[in-house]
This record gives C-alpha cells, structure tokens and sequence, in this order.
C-alpha cells in the first residue's frame, strides 16, 4: 500500500477579524499536491480575505499557516513567494505604466528564487522564465504593449503570466474568470489545466459555477467567514445549506441537469 502524501498547505484555525466583523473565522482546511481545490460562496464570505491571509497580504488575526513544511503564518507576501506560492488578484493588479514584458520581467526577477533589491541587468534565468510565462498564456506579440492598453482578457492573462513567472508550486485565483464571455472561460479553464500538468497545485476562488466546479477536484463553500461545505464538485448542488445560502434553486437544477448528462456521456 502506498503511503497517503502530505498536504502541500494546511490552515489551522485561521481567522482575519476587522474589529468585530469575523471576515475569516476559524477556518481549517488542507490541500493536497497537485489539487485544483475551489472555493465559492457569497459575496463578502470572506473568500478573498482568506487568500489574503494565506497569501502575505495581510496578517491572520489567529491560526496557524503550514506551507510544505514551513509556517508561513503573517509572513510578508514576497517571502511567501520566495517560497513558492504565487496568486492572482481579482481586480486588475499590475504596473500599468509598465509593458506587458517589463511587467512579467518584475514578477521573475523578484519571485521565487528571486532577488530583493534592483539590479543593473537582468540575468539569464529572469530572461528565460520572462519568455516562458510569455508563451504559455500566449502574449508575446503584445510584449511592448502598456499594460494599462490591455483587454480585460489579456489583463488577466497578465497576472497568469506574472505567477507563472515566478516558478510556483502553488497558485491561487482569485476570479480569474470575472467578466470574461464564454469562449475567454474556455480559454482560462485549458491554461489552469496546464498548469495543474506542470504539477502546480491550484486553489481558486469563482462565482462562474460552470468553471469553478469543472476545474475542481474538491470544492469549499464559505459563508459569513466560515466553511459551510467541503466536498465534490457534484455534491455542491445536492448541499440544502449551499442552496438556500448561494446557489439559488435555479442554479442547482441547472448544475444538477449538467452533471447529470455529463455522467451520462
Ligand atoms: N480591509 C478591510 N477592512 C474592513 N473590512 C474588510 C476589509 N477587507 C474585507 N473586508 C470585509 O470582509 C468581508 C469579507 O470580504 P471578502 O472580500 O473577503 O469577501 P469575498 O467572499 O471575497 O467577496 P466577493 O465574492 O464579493 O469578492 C466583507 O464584509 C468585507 O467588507
């Protein structure tokens, strides 16, 4: 029998309070390598708050953040990365005044491995995973665009591209299909199954069910702060409490509908 792995991040208890409002309330999960884990939930569940605090954008108010082997908890988010978890921002985050190279550039020269203070030049390695992240989301021919001049498809393949840049072994998305029609979702799903090929672990965070519970291996939905289903992709519209709380009766009957004729061929 082989051995179980260990999870690549483990959250115990973690919790992100600003003054009485419980944003993340003792959350504890774990995910495993090579996971696409995806967590949906209403608006101000605190799903982005919970990226946040994982992350090194802002400090956990309680719990304990274990990142292969390391505790990460209210490190700063360049050490985070340095270590190996990259993310993506639900609203646009780059260097707007910035190409879409320079852009990606920043993101190798300063993410995992990286260096903490500017340079003169940029060494080979910065320049190899600069042209790697380039054509993996398919941007090169607008490397001299400002990022300010993007659409909002290449904006979000910008952040894809600043992430991978980095060399993670781990990513999160936030919404990283917001906005986007139906053809631009396709597009995203294929990058994201890409990336899990490449053995990168994903947790992402989606209002779009289609793609949030395709993508998934598992699936969390938050509520108020707190967990209020783990579970399958398929079992998300089957939860009472997911339901009433978020999905909406027509939704799940759709989700249903969809799973079913999947399961059916
Ligand atoms: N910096 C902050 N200061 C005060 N309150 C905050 C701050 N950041 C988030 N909140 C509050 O924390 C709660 C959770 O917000 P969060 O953005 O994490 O929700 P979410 O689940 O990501 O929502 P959405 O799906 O709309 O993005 C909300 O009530 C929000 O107003």
């Amino acid at each position: 029998m082989t051995e179980a792995s260990a999870p690549i991040l483990s959250c115990e208890d973690v919790s992100r309070h600003y003054g009485s409002l419980r944003a993340v309330d003792d959350v504890s999960m774990s995910v495993m390598p090579g996971e696409v884990l995806g967590i949906g939930g209403p608006n101000g569940a605190g799903k982005t708050t919970f990226f946040d605090v994982v992350t090194g954008i802002t400090a956990p108010s309680g719990g304990r953040i274990i990142f292969d082997g390391h505790d990460v908890t209210g490190m700063g988010a360049d050490q985070i990365c340095h270590l190996g978890i990259a993310r993506t921002f639900q609203l646009n985050a780059a260097f707007d005044h910035m190409s879409v190279e320079e852009n990606i550039q920043v993101a190798a020269q300063f993410g995992r491995h990286g260096r903490r203070f500017p340079g003169f030049r940029l060494g080979r390695a910065t320049r190899q995973a600069t042209e790697e992240a380039l054509e993996f989301v398919g941007l090169g021919d607008k490397r001299r665009m400002l990022a300010r001049d993007l659409p909002v498809l290449d904006r979000k393949l910008l952040m894809i591209a600043g992430a991978m840049a980095t060399r993670p072994r781990m990513v999160f998305l936030d919404e990283p299909v917001g906005g986007l029609n139906s053809d631009e979702i396709d597009h995203i799903q294929d990058l994201v199954r890409q990336m899990c090929g490449r053995g990168i672990t994903i947790v992402l965070i989606e209002h779009v069910m289609r793609f949030l519970l395709t993508l998934s291996s598992r699936v969390l939905i938050m509520h108020h702060g707190q967990l209020i289903f783990e579970g399958p992709p398929e079992a998300v519209a089957e939860n009472e409490t997911v339901v009433e709380t978020y999905l909406g009766k027509g939704v799940a009957d759709r989700l249903k509908t969809h799973f079913g004729e999947a399961a059916h061929g």
